[in-house]
């Protein structure tokens, strides 16, 4: 049995996973980039610039990785997915031999194309079955509040996935097992693309049908994309497929949606990444990250390719839904 459990990475979902883990009985320690967010886990029990009004339960919380990591027999990454490279490279030595790593990380690296777990592995220097991931409809404030909800644990080695599940199963918080790192992944990245679209269209003043729309023809393009480089198909009709990309693309707590929303009542990507206050949504880097992905193997993702243009190419959020609804027509599978 997992016990003592390290989490890098002190914001939304970094807190409320290591409030997971604390209340699933789990020695938690939590590490946070600034020493006053660490000294208030520790001392107060609350991290209110992520997580304001929820009561932690008792955790250890440091800035210092090397404490941090010390005697950890899991190792939970809970940085931006476009830092976790930097910080990975900084902590590898720390990494004690044969520690189980979880990616929270929902994004694909701008330049290389790597998903999160192959980021991993390569700094690491990690075969694949100890690298685990962890995805699924799960916003933050939800989870720390101790609503119900589910994930899935994606890892090559079964057991292994089994052993994180086993360590994060508590009264709200119900983990499944899944060998498909690939389609996990993806689901969880591109999910995020979708939800801008879906902000952006509520941005607009549009309703059900159109965010329908969006989620369905989004998770069509997610699985082409996902099919095309050995995803199991059925993993997108699942926990992190559909689930993820529901509550995402429904939820006013997702960062993703609220972002896409501000671009759809006119803001500039400035404007917006100043009224968000620099808390991360990731679909607006993983936009040109996963267009270059399906780029490089063919595959066809327009909603994709229309984030990228509003949030990169300044085009307007009108412009690109108009040229959706006026794509060739086709048959709905093709
Ligand atoms: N929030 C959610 O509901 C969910 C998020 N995720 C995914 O989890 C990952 C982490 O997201 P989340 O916790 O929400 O992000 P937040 O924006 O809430 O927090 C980011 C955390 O990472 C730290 N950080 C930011 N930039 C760097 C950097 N360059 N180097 C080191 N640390 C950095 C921040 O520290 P500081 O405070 O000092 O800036 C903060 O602790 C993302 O990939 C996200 O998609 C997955 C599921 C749910
Ligand atoms: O990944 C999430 C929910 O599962 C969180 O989404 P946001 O990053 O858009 O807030």
């Amino acid at each position: 049995m997992i016990e003592r459990i390290t989490v890098l990475g002190a914001g939304s979902w970094g807190t409320a996973f290591a409030k997971v883990l604390a209340d699933a009985g789990r020695e938690v320690t939590l590490w946070a980039r600034r020493e006053e967010v660490a000294e208030e886990i520790r001392t107060a029990r609350t991290n209110e610039s992520y997580l304001p009004g929820v009561t932690l339960p008792t955790l250890d919380a440091t800035a210092d990785p090397a404490r941090a990591l010390d005697g950890a027999q899991a190792v939970v990454l809970a940085v931006p997915s476009q830092s976790l490279r930097a910080n990975l490279t900084a902590w590898r030595d720390l990494l004690p031999a044969g520690v189980t790593l979880v990616s929270l990380a929902k994004g694909v690296e701008l330049g290389t194309l790597k998903r999160m777990s192959e980021v991993i592995t390569e700094i690491a220097g990690v075969p694949d079955g100890q690298v685990a991931v962890v995805s699924g409809p799960n916003l933050a404030r939800e989870i720390a509040q101790g609503q119900p909800a589910a994930a899935v644990v994606a890892c090559a080695d079964h057991e292994r996935a089994v052993a994180v599940q086993r360590a994060s199963f508590n009264s709200y918080f119900r983990p499944y097992t899944n060998t498909d790192v690939v389609g996990c992944e993806l689901g969880g990245a591109c999910k995020n693309v979708i939800a801008l679209s879906c902000g952006m269209a509520a941005g607009l003043g549009l309703g059900a049908n159109t965010m329908a729309t969006l989620i369905t023809r989004g998770l069509a393009e997610t699985a082409r994309l996902g099919v095309k480089l050995g995803a199991d198909p059925l993993t997108f009709a699942g926990l992190a497929g559909l689930g993820d990309l529901v509550a995402t693309c429904s939820s006013p707590l997702s960062r993703n949606r609220t972002f896409g929303e501000r671009l759809g009542r006119g803001e500039t990507l400035k404007q917006a990444q100043e009224a968000t206050g620099g808390q991360v949504a990731e679909g607006v880097k993983s936009c040109s990250s996963i267009r270059a992905l399906a780029d490089l193997h063919g595959v066809d993702m327009p909603i994709t390719d229309a984030m990228h243009r509003v949030c990169h190419e300044d085009v307007d959020p009108r412009k690109v839904g108009a040229e959706l609804l006026g794509r060739s027509q086709k048959h709905e599978w093709s």
